[in-house]
């Protein structure tokens, strides 16, 4: 009798988190490693000490209840917060290998590879093509007819190209909520990120562009390493490889997502899992 292979769902936590489980089985290939990680919003410590793995061509989920710094970690990973002054990250994020929290990192080129989706749909006010095409320019430059196929690869990519391919002059703002969501993940896949940041990105939508917008992250996946904040249990139960369980800026429990909700190993994880907590 042939003896069955392991899939990552058959994976134990410790080969999951790249310990020696003592076996032969493969150890999954860490996109971002994430070490020793503290977040500050001025003298407010938002993240103690994370260490996690995202894992390359997987969806990570991060969920727990509001305030528990879901959102602080995934901005940490292409550092949005450089924006605000008094906002300072410690520890290592290693993106291919390489610290991004280094002062010497570019900080343009690592939001090309790490691309950010966010919780309101955010249309530039410009039209439908020009949404798409204003990010491309900033890191290529492509012939009229190259800028053309990517703008409409990258809205195919969003389940959007069938929609909107006869009026792509028209102002972004003049699509749906739901539309204008795929339009904004559309701009992010169309820089050709290697890593996708997505925080709450269905918060806004109704439960069909919701479903449309699950299918894609479960389509990107095959290309992206993708990261999701979400509220919605459920859709993290849907969409997700791995999850995250956070509380009061500390990762609780990290691992597969089919063992988080149901087997997990700590009480804090099912009280929530269950609704116990709040
Ligand atoms: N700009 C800021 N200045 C100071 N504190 C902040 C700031 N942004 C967030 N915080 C604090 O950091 C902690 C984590 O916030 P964060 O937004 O990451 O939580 P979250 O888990 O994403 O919450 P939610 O689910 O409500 O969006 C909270 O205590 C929050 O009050």
């Amino acid at each position: 009798m042939q003896t069955p292979v392991a899939t990552k769902r058959d994976m134990s936590f410790a080969e999951v988190r790249g310990e020696s489980a003592g076996t032969s089985a493969p150890t999954m290939t860490p996109k971002i490693r994430i070490r020793n990680l503290d977040f500050f919003y001025g003298s407010f410590q938002g993240l103690k000490h994370i260490d996690l793995d995202i894992h390359e061509g997987m969806v990570t989920a991060f969920i727990g209840p509001s305030g528990c710094g879901k959102s602080t970690l995934l901005r940490t990973l292409n550092r949005m917060y450089d924006l605000y002054p008094g906002q300072r990250a410690t520890g290592e994020i290693l993106l291919n290998g390489k610290n991004v929290l280094d002062p010497g990192q570019d900080v343009n080129a690592l939001r090309a590879k790490v691309g950010m989706v966010f919780q309101k749909p955010t249309p530039f006010p410009m039209s439908i093509y020009e949404n798409i095409a204003f990010g491309v320019r900033l890191y290529e430059n492509l012939s009229r007819a190259d800028m053309d196929n990517r703008v409409e690869w990258a809205l195919r990519k969003a389940a959007l190209w069938d929609e909107v391919k006869g009026k792509l002059n028209q102002s972004g703002l003049s699509l749906s909520g739901g539309q204008q969501q795929r339009l904004c993940i559309a701009r992010g896949v169309a820089v050709k990120p290697e890593v996708l940041l997505l925080d709450e990105p269905t918060s806004a939508l109704d439960p069909i562009s919701t479903a449309k917008v699950e299918e894609l992250v479960h389509e990107l996946k095959s290309e992206y390493t993708i990261a999701i904040v979400t509220h919605n249990m459920q859709q993290a139960a849907r969409v997700s490889d791995y999850t995250a369980y956070m509380y009061l800026g500390e990762l609780v429990e990290f691992g597969l997502t089919d063992e988080i909700f149901i087997k997990p190993k700590r009480k804090e994880t099912e009280d929530y899992i269950t609704g116990r907590f709040g």
